[in-house]
């Protein structure tokens, strides 16, 4: 009888966590005990990324000086920015946001974790990163790069940086999003981003790694490729159609559906469903959430009774987009969000229970081979 393997790594536990918990049979998920809708209500991204990385939430005093230490270090490299720049104009924004991650680690010799260290670097990575990814759009739409200037808040300064202004309905749905997509739990990237902590290399390498996990559509690209099943669609008369012709005739999957863990619908979507409503403005805007209604409550009939239902990335473009994000915006927009639950998970791990990250395959290939030569091949 052939060994047990889990494919995909199903229901193995490799960490503890005080950080994030998920009850996906109810739709629960909180970062250190705390409603996550609640927290986006009516906290903001710094106050959570204070949370998630020292334990409580901040008081005035530690909010401000916290937000100080993030928002003054905003300023990259130039070899950074260059980096960034000398990439093709067409360059996957992720692309562009993992490669100014390793250049940054190009700095890093023999990383020592340690509290203080963590704590400095966690803030200069969160400085970096909004700045990164804002001048990544900038770059994008052919804009002069810029450092980014420190307004209100992280999620001010980062639309300020990208559009040179925000208002405060938009400044807070951005907000809500960095905090609704900032943790969860050991998705496939932060999963990524332990296994090259575990080998103790820097937090900028494990950050390269976790973005770079990111990208594909079966996680962080989700929200483009929803949002892509959107504007293919084009009326709300076209969905039941397009629905029947792309996903039940040829058994296709309904993207921004599905969850390894959430067996109901994804906790997270009531606040991004809000906002996707509060911010449709243009008749293009509500057009497109008419559109994702209509199909969300096919695929739930569709799939509801196999424990399928609508994943977070489904609604969050729709939200990207009515802050004025380009579709090839919505991944980046995820990782910027994350970059504090990576580093969360990355000292957690580090500092409580550090062993190396190293499962085994087990071997179903040929036997012992005798050898032989290219010409006798
Ligand atoms: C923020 C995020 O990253 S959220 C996830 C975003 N990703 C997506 O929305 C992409 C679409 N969804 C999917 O591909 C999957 O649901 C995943 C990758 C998210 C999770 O997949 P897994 O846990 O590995 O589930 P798995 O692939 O084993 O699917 C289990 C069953 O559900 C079906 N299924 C899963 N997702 C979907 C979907 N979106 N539409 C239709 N059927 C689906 C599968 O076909 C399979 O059916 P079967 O047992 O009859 O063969
Ligand atoms: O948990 C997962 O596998 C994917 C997800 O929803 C996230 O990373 O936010």
């Amino acid at each position: 009888m052939s060994e047990a393997i889990s494919p995909g790594l199903e229901n193995v536990n490799i960490k503890y966590t005080e950080l994030t918990y998920i009850d996906g049979i109810n739709g629960i998920m909180r970062y250190r005990g705390y409603d996550v809708n609640e927290l986006a209500a009516r906290s903001s991204f710094e106050e959570v990324s204070y949370l998630m990385l020292f334990g409580k939430l901040p008081n005035y005093d530690q909010l401000n000086e916290f937000k100080n230490h993030v928002l003054s270090n905003m300023v990259l490299p130039d070899y950074v920015l260059s980096t960034m720049k000398s990439l093709p104009k067409k360059s996957d924004a992720l692309a562009i946001m993992q490669t100014a991650f390793s250049a940054l680690s190009s700095n890093e010799n023999n990383y020592q974790w340690n509290k203080e260290n963590d704590k400095k670097t966690s803030m200069a990575i969160l400085g970096q990163a909004l700045s990164i990814v804002a001048n990544t759009y900038r770059i994008k739409e052919g804009l002069d790069t810029v450092t980014p200037e420190a307004h209100g808040s992280y999620a001010e300064s980062f639309l300020n940086a990208c559009f040179g202004e925000s208002d405060k309905e938009k400044v807070r749905a951005m907000d809500a999003a960095l905090i609704l997509y900032m943790d969860h739990e050991i998705p496939a990237s932060t999963t990524a981003a332990l296994v090259t902590a575990s080998t103790l290399s820097d937090m900028y390498s494990s950050i390269t790694s976790a973005i770079t996990a990111l990208r594909g559509p079966l996680h962080g690209g989700a929200a483009e490729s929803a949002f892509k099943q959107f504007l293919e669609i084009k009326t709300p008369d076209n969905v039941d159609s397009w629905f029947q012709k792309n996903i039940i005739e040829p058994r296709k999957r309904l993207v921004g559906f599905g969850h390894r863990v959430y067996r109901t619908f994804d906790p997270r979507l009531k606040t991004f469903k809000e906002y996707a409503r509060s911010l449709a403005r243009t008749q293009e805007q509500k057009n497109l959430l008419e559109i994702a209604t209509k199909l969300e409550n096919l695929g739930v009939k569709n799939f509801g009774g196999k424990g399928i239902y609508t994943n977070t990335d489904f609604y969050s473009g729709l939200v990207f987009n009515e802050l004025g994000f380009p579709l090839y915006m919505f991944t980046s927009l995820f990782g910027l969000s994350r970059i504090s639950g990576i580093l969360a998970h990355i000292i957690e791990y580090v500092e409580t229970q550090e062993r190396l990250i190293r499962p085994r395959a087990i071997y179903n290939g040929p036997g012992s081979m005798e050898y032989i030569e290219i010409e006798k091949r």
